[in-house]
């Protein structure tokens, strides 16, 4: 057996009934195989590629609160510490029902890599609980953020452990944990990002993700002569990454056509009316059924769907393994040119293999979503120096990350012999800085 492939048994036996973690791993350590090859004795020697897939330190705590009832609950809290070779652990909090611990590892896994990729000092970390925020009021939506804090709150801090948000987690949830925080530790610090804009948040992170995604499908474009103009554009989710990817797409001059939420979807065909989404989905946190009731445009289909539309640019932006085999197979019979992933890992390892072997351009989302987590980090900066910037200049920077993220893609793959494969370039580009950093500084 190669080394490659011995870690990876080591993880499956290790971590048990951990699907996506299992996934997450193979993928990343499959596109290493050429780099770990190259120097195999002293990788395993090292002991490196067991050190990067075990997590530094791994928190489970019980979230007691009551609800509307008088009746209490209980939920379960996670907050996985993968790695800060490079910086403090940062990444969100999930709040769904699906969460286990086997999600926020790979979700934490996941965001080392991209992290790295950022050109930004952060390290890796997620966290979240089982708690589902849907139909939960005001209060209980207090009272569940301000138990979560209250474990949480030891673990992390503006130079060891930034959280943010995620499924779930939005400018209300962060809002009452940053207060807990505050209440609990006596300090004004940036150790959440994604904060009020009254209270140390960015302009623009709100967008950031959603744009972000939109700024690297056009540096493809741009690269292969071509642009977002009249191109239809298919998105997955109606939430924070895919309300934002939607905007842009239509300001750069695309159609988008679709979007969805847990329950259905929508086709409309005059193109996504963004405001009226924004009403329904962030104020009134309502389904899109009521989107088709305002819109005589749209057509409303129960279930999952999205895919079977055709599209030039397919963008999933909802959750983990929600484009199949199948879909792919769709998008690719339909003429897709372009995957780019705005949510974490969305498309399963077959349908990504499937659109690779049909030279599809195919961008994973620790490269294409990671415009969000990179403003998180331009909010630590703005925090940590008293200052808040314009949304211009947040913007333009977020733009020359993106622009910086394809380029060293692009330039991994290229360097290992798999040009155009951006799964390898980001798993590869994002590595090398880790490991360099880990290996500087001992066995650790
Ligand atoms: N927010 C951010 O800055 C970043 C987010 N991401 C990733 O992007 C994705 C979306 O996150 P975000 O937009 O913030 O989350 P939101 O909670 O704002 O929106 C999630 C959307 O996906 C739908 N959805 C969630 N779970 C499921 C499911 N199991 N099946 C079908 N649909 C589902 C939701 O439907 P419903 O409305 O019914 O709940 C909602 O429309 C996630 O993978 C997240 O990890 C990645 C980078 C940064
Ligand atoms: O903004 C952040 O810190 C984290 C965003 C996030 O959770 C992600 O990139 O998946």
């Amino acid at each position: 057996m190669t080394y490659v492939d011995e870690v990876y048994q080591r993880v499956v036996d290790q971590n048990p009934a951990q699907p996506e973690f299992h996934q997450a791993v193979k993928e990343v350590l499959d596109s290493l195989r050429p780099v770990i090859e190259a120097n195999e004795a002293h990788y395993r020697k090292e002991a490196l590629l067991e050190r990067i897939t075990t997590p530094d330190r791994q928190i489970l705590f019980r979230v007691p609160w009551v609800d509307d009832q008088g009746q209490v609950q209980v939920n379960n809290g996670f907050r996985v510490q993968f790695n800060n070779a490079i910086g403090p652990y940062k990444g969100g909090l999930r709040l769904h029902p699906s969460v286990t611990l086997g999600t926020i590892k790979f979700l934490g896994f996941e965001q080392v890599f991209k992290n790295s990729l950022t050109t930004l000092p952060i390290g890796g970390g997620k966290g979240g609980s089982d708690f589902d925020p849907k139909g939960k009021s005001d209060r209980e939506i207090m009272a569940f953020c301000q138990s979560f804090m209250t474990e949480l709150y030891k673990h992390i801090g503006p130079n060891v452990d930034v959280p943010a948000g995620d499924i779930g987690t939005g400018a209300r949830e962060i809002g009452y944990l940053y207060g807990q925080y505050k209440r609990l530790r006596t300090a004004y610090e940036g150790v959440l990002t994604g904060k009020g804009l009254t209270f140390g948040g960015s302009l623009a992170r709100t967008e950031a993700t959603g744009y972000g995604l939109l700024y690297i499908v056009n540096e493809y474009l741009k690269d292969h002569n071509d642009s977002f103009t009249g191109k239809t554009v298919t998105v997955s989710g109606a939430g924070n990454v895919a309300i934002y990817a939607i905007e842009k797409a239509q300001e750069l001059g695309a159609k988008v056509v679709t979007t969805s939420d847990s329950t259905g979807w929508i086709y409309d065909p005059e193109g996504i009316d963004v405001a009226l989404l924004k009403e329904v989905k962030e104020v009134k946190r309502a389904r899109l059924t009521e989107y088709a009731a305002a819109r005589p445009s749209a057509e409303y289909h129960e279930g999952r769907g999205v895919w079977s539309v055709k599209t030039d640019i397919a963008l999933p932006c909802a959750t983990q393994n929600e484009l199949h085999l199948e879909d792919a197979q769709t998008l690719v019979a339909n003429g897709v040119q372009v995957v780019a992933e705005g949510a974490n890992m969305p498309t399963t390892r077959e349908a990504t293999d499937f659109l690779q072997e049909n030279k599809i351009a195919f961008l994973p989302g620790k490269a294409a979503n990671a415009g969000g987590v990179a403003v998180s980090a331009l909010e630590m900066s703005q925090n940590s120096e008293r200052l808040s910037w314009t949304f211009e200049e947040v913007d333009s920077k977020l733009q020359a990350i993106m622009a910086d993220i394809y380029q060293n893609i692009s330039a991994a793959a290229k360097k290992y012999g798999k040009d155009e494969d951006y799964v390898a370039g980001a798993n590869i580009a994002g590595f090398e800085k880790v490991a360099n950093a880990m290996e500087a500084q001992g066995i650790v």
